[in-house]
């Protein structure tokens, strides 16, 4: 199949450029830029050198689905708002890993993401992406709205214990960590070295636009869920998140009962997988690679359940899981060209 990549510059793009390469259905890939027509990818992106040669195209929705079979915009907020629609009416399928599909209700987007929302018809068309608990949906969908990389994380974490509703929903606190590539390729004050390197920062306390994401999918869940805290951090690594997750469990659950319940709930997820007793995941245990690592534990004195989860944010937290749609979406073998062992040290 022919692949079109918007915001082939981004980091997002590059990751799609690396995994595209390794699948076996992916016979073309055309990349399309905003403001750097002409220029080769190369220019860009020296690692791909020989692997991808093409110069990057201006964008014609009209053209596109003469050029290409499905599209990934990999761009920032109001992109996908704008073309998205009219990607999908020319005839191709649409990944979208930017926020702009992913709130339901446009007052909840515009009042978290302070801009317009997508157009509603185009909102209620889109998929929300995240496989192990939406698969079926998935493999209907013409446009898949790709989850952000921290409710990825967090909605893995907890979905097991809130579908079974073994937790008091209003307990729930997240507290993420992630890495700066999360931010994008473009150099900010939050981001630049000097500012970021040997320091710890939390950010967008109480208003950071995955709170409404992860609030709206566990609602869907539990209709109990009202809000959640949920808190992100950087720390001076490229590649990663952790959420630590605690909630308080309804009831007292013994270890290997929090641990059946997780490994019965993932038994076939190809990407998500369950430590043992006693043993947290890192985020290097997860580098480069689509999975999503856990670790539980059930604390007797406090009666609190602590969750962690692990992704690498560029895979599993937005390229990865993108192409994972795209296997879903288009009846190839789910884990297709993401069989990737995570890079160690
Ligand atoms: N980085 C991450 O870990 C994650 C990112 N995401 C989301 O994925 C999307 C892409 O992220 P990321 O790759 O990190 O971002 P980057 O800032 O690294 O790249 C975004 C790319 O979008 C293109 N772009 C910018 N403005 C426009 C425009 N007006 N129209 C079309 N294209 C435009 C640019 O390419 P050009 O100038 O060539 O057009 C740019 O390279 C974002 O919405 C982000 O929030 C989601 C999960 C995780
Ligand atoms: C470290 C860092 O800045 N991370 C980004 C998360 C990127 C992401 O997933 O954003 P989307 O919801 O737009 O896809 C942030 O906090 O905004």
């Amino acid at each position: 199949m022919r692949v079109g990549i918007i915001g082939a510059t981004g980091y997002g793009g590059a990751e799609l450029l690396r995994l595209l390469n390794q699948h076996p259905h992916v016979q073309e890939v055309v990349l399309y830029t905003s403001s750097k027509e002409g220029m080769n990818i190369q220019e860009s992106y020296p690692h791909v050198s020989d692997i991808y040669t093409q110069t990057l195209k201006s964008i014609n929705v009209t053209t596109i689905k003469d050029e290409v079979d499905m599209v990934f915009l990999a761009t920032p907020p109001g992109v996908s708002a704008e073309w998205s629609g009219q990607i999908a009416e020319a005839g191709c399928k649409v990944i979208d890993l930017s926020g702009d599909l992913r709130l339901q209700n446009p007052d909840v987007y515009e009042k978290w993401y302070k801009r317009e929302a997508a157009p509603l018809a185009l909102i209620k068309d889109a998929v929300y992406g995240l496989p192990e608990w939406n698969r079926e949906a998935i493999k209907k969908a013409q446009i898949i709205s790709n989850p952000g990389c921290y409710p990825t994380a967090t909605l893995l974490g907890l979905a097991p214990l809130v579908k079974n509703k073994l937790i008091d929903v209003e307990s729930i606190i997240i507290d993420a960590k992630s890495g700066t590539s999360g931010a994008g390729r473009s150099p900010s004050a939050i981001t630049h070295f000097s500012e970021m390197n040997e320091n710890f920062k939390i950010y967008q306390i109480n208003q950071h636009k995955h709170i409404p994401e992860i609030e709206q999918t566990l609602q869907e869940w539990d209709e109990k869920v009202e809000t959640i805290t949920f808190q992100p951090h950087l720390v001076p690594m490229v590649r990663g998140i952790m959420a630590t997750i605690y909630a308080k469990a309804k009831q007292p659950i013994s270890e290997e009962m929090l641990r059946h319940l997780y490994k019965e709930a993932y038994k076939n997820e190809p990407f998500v997988r369950i430590r043992p007793e006693g043993a947290y995941p890192a985020t290097k245990e997860v580098y480069g690679s689509n999975y999503c690592d856990i670790g539980l534990t059930y604390d007797e004195r406090t009666g609190r359940i602590t969750i962690v989860s692990v992704i690498d944010n560029v895979v599993k937290g937005a390229s990865g899981q993108a192409i994972q749609n795209l296997n879903l979406m288009h009846g190839f073998e789910e884990s297709t060209g993401l069989s990737l062992v995570p890079m160690y040290p």
